[in-house]
């Protein structure tokens, strides 16, 4: 049994807690924030509720999978609902394009272009889940070996840009448009980001789009409840200052607040760029890590607006997305001259369930538009948020959505503002970006170069996003291995 201090309680840390401390380890579970989920947040007022980090489930048998290996089925304590239709689209020439959400309705409704890329999407998926996705690669070497060893890998040609591949298969463009955005899942650009990312689309629309009952933060609630059954310590508002190193190896935690938390295993859940540029020693034997972290680009991050409306809106679906005019132009904004997105594609989450709303008349938007990261793009700058929030309420308007005038209130999450809520440098949302043909496979590793150090969630490998970060977590589980 080794004594495991995990460092941050986002889906991934806790995930790791529940499967080492059903493994029979001693865990410690320690959040500087005084809640548990990370990213996986949650307001409330006035009987309007909202989630204000993920609004789609991707990929639910992982999150079985966790609940089976820890003690018991995920149905005993969610209610997870597959949405149908998945998301509706409007693109900027007036078309609209409602998804449906199984793979029939998707084939049938978005034609045989899109079929065929889904069946090469399907084969990439089939190559890559394995080696990729479920397995701790480590590093350039791994990558190189395994790219060369398999013929598979080699035919479906995962290392082309995403956008090359849509312009193979797709002519129509509103079809192209709709693979671009598959890029951002990961805080990419399509025109960097490898094809690889064709897995997305056909994870989403193969496996379904699902909603957790009463929100999505009840997700990490029931993965803690799960980890403290099993016999894990879940202490919030513990930041750590200092992960402790000796002789190469860790030896425990440094609180903020003073003591030390002594350890075999740690487990960092927090951002892999605030472990390697602030949370371990300088003189820590890390430092090709630190270098490939700094030469890696940061993912973009997220401007979100909770909007407490009054009233209805006629036949809106759980998802729509608006595109603008030049989606290209939303790229740059984020990556190549960094600023606030002057037309950005918005994306409104509005669940139909009575647990997000104080009657039948009303609804609670989450609303959220790409954004360059707090740095590149001073957030803090005083009076930008609120004229931010008031123009993406504009673009909404012009695209056909007008809900000026049913707002009760609204609130307004800028990229620094996630910095300081969850500690993601900047508030990249997933890490470091996929942008380049090898990045999305050289993430940091999950186990790193201190013996007895681990890291796990969105900014390691395999990735951001929840079914990525829950199989992070199962990765780092495996590593650790049983007590
Ligand atoms: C606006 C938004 C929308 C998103 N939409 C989706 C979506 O629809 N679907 C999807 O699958 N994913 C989505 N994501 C991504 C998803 O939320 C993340 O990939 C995932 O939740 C990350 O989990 P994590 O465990 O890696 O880390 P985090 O959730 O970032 O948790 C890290 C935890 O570590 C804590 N911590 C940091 N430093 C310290 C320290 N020094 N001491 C103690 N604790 C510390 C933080 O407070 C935090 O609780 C979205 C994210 C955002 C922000």
């Amino acid at each position: 049994m080794a004594r495991v201090v995990v460092i941050g309680a986002g889906l991934g840390g806790l995930a790791t807690a529940a499967r080492l401390a059903a493994g029979g380890h001693r865990v410690t579970v320690l959040e500087q924030g005084p809640e548990v989920g990370g990213k996986l947040g949650w307001v409330s007022r006035d009987g309007h509720a909202f989630d204000t980090g993920p609004s789609l489930v991707t990929l639910p048998q992982v999150l079985r999978d966790l609940f089976d290996a820890t003690g018991g089925p995920l149905d005993d304590v969610l209610d997870l609902e597959r949405l149908d239709p998945a998301v509706a689209y409007r693109f900027a020439d007036g078309t609209r394009l409602t998804v449906p959400g199984t793979l029939e309705g998707v084939r049938e409704t978005l034609g045989p272009e899109w079929s065929a890329f889904l069946d090469r999407a399907a084969e990439i998926w089939r190559v890559t889940e394995q080696p990729f996705l479920r397995s701790p690669l480590r590093g350039a070497r791994t990558l190189a070996r395994l790219a060369r060893s398999s013929a598979d890998v080699r035919t479906v040609a995962p290392w082309a840009s995403l956008r090359k591949l849509g312009a193979q298969y797709l002519t129509d463009p509103h079809l192209r448009t709709l693979l671009d955005r598959y890029a951002t899942y990961s805080g990419s650009d399509p025109r960097q980001a490898p094809a690889a990312l064709a897995t997305v689309p056909w994870v989403e629309q193969a496996y379904g789009s699902w909603y957790v009952r009463g929100g999505l933060h009840r997700l990490p609630l029931a993965v803690a409840d799960r980890a403290r059954e099993r016999g894990a310590d879940v202490r919030t508002s513990s930041p750590v200052a200092e992960v402790l190193v000796e002789g190469g190896r860790t030896t425990g935690v440094r609180l903020a607040e003073g003591g030390v938390v002594p350890a075999d295993v740690v487990v960092c859940n927090a951002d892999a760029a605030a472990l390697y540029g602030s949370l371990l020693p300088r003189e820590a034997p890390v430092r090709r890590a630190r270098t490939s972290l700094a030469a890696a680009t940061p993912s973009s991050s997220g401007f979100v607006l909770l909007l407490a409306l009054s009233g209805r809106t006629p036949d809106l679906a759980h998802h729509t997305v608006l595109f603008p005019d030049d989606y290209d132009a939303e790229f740059d904004g984020m990556f190549t001259d960094p600023r606030p997105l002057p037309d950005p594609t918005v994306y409104v989450s509005a669940p139909d369930d009575p647990a997000t709303r104080p009657d039948a008349d009303s609804e609670s938007w989450f609303v959220l538009v790409n954004a360059p990261r707090h740095g590149p793009v001073d957030w803090d700058a005083p009076g930008l948020a609120d004229a931010y929030a008031d123009d993406v309420l504009a673009v909404l308007a012009r695209r056909g959505l007008d809900v000026r005038d049913r707002v009760r209130w609204r609130e307004v999450r800028t990229p620094a503002d996630l910095e300081r809520a969850t500690g993601s440098v900047g508030g990249s949302i997933y890490g470091t970006s996929s942008n380049g043909a090898t990045a999305a496979f050289l993430r940091p590793a999950n186990a790193s170069p201190v013996r007895g150090l681990y890291l796990v969630g969105g900014s390691s490998h395999p990735g951001g996003g929840l079914p990525l970060v829950t199989l992070s977590a199962e990765i780092v589980a495996g590593l650790v291995g049983p007590a």
